[in-house]
């Protein structure tokens, strides 16, 4: 099976995190965090500063690797490496997304996450995210 490998920004802010509405191709309105493949020769911090240029118009830091997740769609292995970030400059300005919320650990759940993310959303729901 055909393998891509991922990273993706999970950008908190006063106890929220940043989630996107993926807004082209297969998995067109689905939920994510924003980033993208790795290119050749590419770090993994690297890209996600890259891809979180492009979509957002916005500079990241990386900070911590919170999860690595590796799932199996029906065509392709998909690795993705999340990775919490802070926002260094810029506004989040969607160029590829539909849309885009800040969720609180109760809202969650109300949005229609890719398959992929349900993990690294209970990690974060346990382990990352308090009431406020
Ligand atoms: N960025 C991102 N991708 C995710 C998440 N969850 C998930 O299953 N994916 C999948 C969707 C895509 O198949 C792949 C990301 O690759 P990509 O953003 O370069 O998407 P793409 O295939 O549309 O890109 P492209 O080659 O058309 O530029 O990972 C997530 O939370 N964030």
């Amino acid at each position: 099976m055909k393998s891509i490998e991922v990273v993706a920004a999970i950008i908190k802010k006063n106890g929220r995190i940043f989630a996107t509405q993926r807004g082209y191709g297969e998995f067109k309105g689905g939920w994510e965090f924003p980033g993208g493949k790795i290119e050749s020769g590419e770090s993994a911090e690297d890209a996600l500063v890259r891809e979180i240029k492009e979509e957002l118009e916005t500079e990241v830091k990386v900070e911590e690797l919170v999860h690595t997740v590796e799932y199996d769609y029906p065509q392709f292995h998909l690795t993705m490496h999340c990775y919490l970030c802070t926002i260094v400059e810029g506004e989040l300005t969607l160029t590829e997304h539909e849309a885009s919320r800040w969720l609180a650990k109760a809202e969650i759940n109300s949005v229609d996450w890719l398959p992929a993310d349900i993990e690294v959303v209970n990690i974060l729901k346990n382990q990352y995210l308090n009431y406020e």
